[in-house]
């Protein structure tokens, strides 16, 4: 027998030995669960007859209170415990199919024998709970195994430094509890594994990678050194993996104050959320908080305006055939974008802390019953040295004092004897009731009929100022929307030179209640100074994931609905596909990030796709040769041209037909707009089988999908098939990223089809790097 095969032999007698304690730790836990399942469903069943319920005086009543909630307590303390036991057997029951990934041998200095460390998804102790046979991949000693090749190595704790040798570094792949393959790694971590992982199909889910996390992945998944951690990554380069991993890292090293529902990612589309919903529960974590900024915006603006959103921006600019109407507008979302605009705001704003603030009238049956300009007055009274935000909070007091005040004296109004007339018996005996409670000791000159009337009357006043001082509660009073709208009518320092255009063409959207998408993070930011800050505190982190979508107003607007949070940002800026990102300064950009509490980090390896495609793209975008493919070979892109659109039908037909021999289950046909997407799909939908992706689309499976450009991005498929990436679709300059984006889609093949000439971006590629065909009947 093989020195190797006996090492695996008694790997595998560890590994049996792990799964006959598991088994007998799951046994005693299933067991105990039953008991306390059981406990759980007599204690709901008896609940009440073991509480003693006595309302006769204030003693029993406290005590019947106490009782409710010593009950309670012990169902709350038995229902947890059962949470946890299930949480527990689930994670035993992982261990028992894979119970780790990796093993590393290592010789601390001073000691004289190395240790064998397992490394898995999560820790195991022996029986007599002394030592570890398996640990966390997120314990500190795991980190050699990411960050060091066998020899010198070391790894830090909170207890300091360890140094030491490394004299082993072994890589598993573990099923249902048998050995499938082992090897013994040298420098980075499995490159065998990690090709056969790569190698395989693409998953409508995307997956965990903690068997094979790179070490400049491991350097952003555990970095805490700043506030702001900036990742700028290639395509396929393992941005959104690292950034779950480093949630799961982050949620292990901070468990006593940190919970998955304290944590947001914002994700580029609503696909994107179902795309990566299974990575943290098959890391044993809860999901994190997801949102995109979309959905954040349209909960906060509601049904007030007509939201335009980012993808219905980018389907106008990009269906716009006229320059000029072009250039104009993505010269005003350029601008509105930046900081430049930010800082006129903020000089606006600081002109409405002195005077022209809007205000609106108090209402109530409509009449008047606080007018503007005496809420304006009493706003500029207070003193100016108090913030903004604090005088509209102190005028909302005076206005809530006023409104109790006007209550009053509104109960004596004719209307309120009207509504008391339109009464039923049932609100004269609820008063009645409160009238013996209260009075029936009184003595004998107490009118009760005199009571009875002025109650009703407060009662019915009450009810119709509720809503009132709820709207002031909530800052209604404060015109947002015409100190919106004044921001565009007034003059301005620093303008740029088509101000008077930006603004007339803005009056007139938001005349039509239409706020574009431009416009929405400077509404909002107005809002937010005017009426109060919607700052959520409870948020400990927020990753931004394609962060080279967002720009610097939307950073600075984040900052403020985060005050507290740690952010990871994370973006590649040649997929910078909105037009407020291209060529202009993105929440990625490293000027933005000099200052102490910012760290910058660079992935240049990609992984998504094979070395030929990565080849191919990367000769697309400036400074694509420091972008490094990983060692997978697969087929050159295909190019083919063909001079009729049926010809392009046929051929995608084809071409699909071929990939699906090839075994490969994920394709996707994407076109340049939504609109060519349709067009596709309703040619293509009578010959094969199909789905058509779109904004609204919340999920997708496995399968031929027709997708448009910027839809596409963040995920990936087995195979890309570019509907027309002819010159006359891929026309201008602006559309390059978008282009790349595109082809970066694709894992193992890429075919591009072209009515006619090929784009400027084909062309400036090396020919030796793809095939082209011309395809003709
Ligand atoms: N260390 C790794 N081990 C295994 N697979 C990996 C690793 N790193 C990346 N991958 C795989 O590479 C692919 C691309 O990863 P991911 O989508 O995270 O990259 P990205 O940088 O966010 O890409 P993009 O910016 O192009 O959307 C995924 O299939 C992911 O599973």
């Amino acid at each position: 027998m093989s020195k190797y095969n006996h090492s695996k032999e008694s790997e595998q007698q560890r590994i049996d030995q792990i799964k006959e304690q598991v088994k007998r730790e799951i046994t005693a836990l299933t067991q105990h669960d039953q008991k306390t399942k059981s406990e759980i469903i007599h204690l709901r069943k008896t609940f009440w007859e073991d509480v003693t319920v006595n309302m006769d005086n204030p003693e029993d009543a406290l005590e019947t209170v106490l009782s409710i909630k010593q009950q309670s307590e012990l169902l709350g303390e038995r229902e947890r415990t059962h949470g946890t036991m299930d949480q527990t057997i689930r994670r035993l029951e992982k261990i028992q199919s894979s119970p780790y990934f990796g093993r590393i041998d290592f010789k601390e200095e001073g000691q004289d024998d190395s240790i064998p460390i397992y490394l898995g998804v999560a820790s195991l102790l022996d029986e007599e709970k002394q030592n570890f046979l398996i640990h966390d991949w997120r314990a500190p000693i795991s980190s050699l195994y990411y960050d060091f090749s066998p020899g010198e190595a070391y790894y830090t704790s909170p207890e300091g430094t360890t140094e030491g040798e490394m004299t082993k570094k072994r890589q598993f792949l573990i099923q249902n509890g048998t050995i499938v393959s082992m090897f013994d790694t040298g420098l980075t971590i499995g490159d065998d594994l990690l090709k056969e992982v790569l190698g395989n199909e693409a998953n409508p889910q995307m997956k965990s990678i903690v068997a094979t996390i790179q070490l400049e992945q491991n350097q952003l998944i555990r970095d805490e050194s700043s506030r702001y951690l900036v990742v700028q990554g290639a395509a396929g380069s393992g941005k959104t993996s690292a950034a779950l991993q480093r949630a799961a890292y982050l949620l292990y090293r901070h468990m006593d104050t940190l919970q998955a529902n304290q944590m947001m990612l914002f994700s580029p589309n609503p696909l994107f959320n179902s795309y990566v919903s299974k990575v943290l529960p098959e890391l044993g974590e809860e999901n994190i908080e997801q949102t995109t900024f979309q959905q954040y915006v349209q909960k906060r603006i509601g049904k007030s305006f007509e939201v335009e959103d980012a993808f219905t921006q980018t389907e106008n600019l990009l269906t716009l055939i006229d320059e000029s109407e072009y250039d104009q507008r993505v010269s005003s979302i350029r601008y509105k974008s930046s900081l430049v605009f930010k800082a006129l705001i903020d000089r606006y704003l600081s002109r409405l802390s002195k005077q022209g603030m809007q205000f609106k009238q108090v209402r109530f049956r409509g009449e008047v019953l606080i007018d503007a300009s005496r809420i304006s007055a009493y706003f500029y009274s207070l003193d100016q040295s108090i913030s903004m935000a604090n005088r509209m909070k102190l005028t909302a007091e005076w206005l809530l004092i006023k409104l109790t005040r006007l209550e009053v004296l509104e109960r004596k109004n004719g209307w309120v004897e009207d509504e008391i007339e339109l009464l039923g018996a049932e609100a004269f005996q609820e008063v009645r009731k409160e009238y013996q409670q209260e009075y029936e000791d009184q003595d004998g000159d107490f009118d009760e009929a005199k009571f009875e009337r002025k109650q009703l009357a407060k009662k019915i006043v009450a009810k119709q100022f509720k809503p009132l001082k709820n709207a002031v509660k909530k800052m209604a009073f404060v015109h947002v929307d015409r100190m919106f709208v004044n921001l565009f009518k007034q003059a301005h320092e620093d303008t740029p030179n088509d101000w008077e255009r930006i603004c007339s063409q803005t009056l007139t959207n938001l005349n039509n209640r239409l706020l574009r998408f431009e416009d929405v993070t400077p509404y909002l930011y107005v809002k937010d100074q005017l009426a109060g800050s919607k700052s959520n505190h409870a948020i400990q982190h927020v990753f931004i994931d394609e962060a080279q979508d967002y720009s610097p107003f939307q950073f600075e607007y984040l900052k403020l609905i985060y005050p507290t949070a740690q952010m990871t940002i994370l973006g590649d800026i040649n997929q910078a596909v909105y037009a407020q990102s291209q060529h202009q300064l993105t929440m990625l950009d490293e000027s933005l990030h000099t200052g102490k509490g910012h760290h910058v980090m660079h992935l240049t390896k990609s992984y998504r796709s094979t070395s030929e495609i990565v080849e191919f793209t990367k000769q697309m975008i400036p400074k694509g040769d420091l972008i490094e493919p990983f060692n997978r070979q697969g087929q050159k892109p295909e190019v083919k041209v063909v001079s009729a659109p049926e010809e392009q039908l046929e051929g995608i037909i084809q071409e699909i037909e071929r990939l699906k021999e090839h075994g490969h289950q994920s394709i996707a046909i994407i076109t340049k707009t939504a609109e060519e997407s349709k067009k596709v799909y309703r040619n293509l939908n009578e010959r094969i089988s199909l789905k058509l992706l779109t904004k609204d689309s919340y999920e997708f499976e496995q399968g031929i999908h027709v997708v448009p450009s910027y839809l596409s991005k963040g995920i990936e498929f087995d195979a890309v098939i570019v509907h027309d990436a002819s010159d006359q679709v891929y026309a201008h300059e602006h559309e390059r990223t978008l282009f790349y984006t595109v082809c970066t889609r694709a894992m193992h093949e890429l075919i591009l089809f072209s009515l006619g000439e090929t784009c400027t971006f084909l062309k400036e590629v090396d020919q030796a790097t793809y095939h082209v065909e011309q395809v003709s009947k």
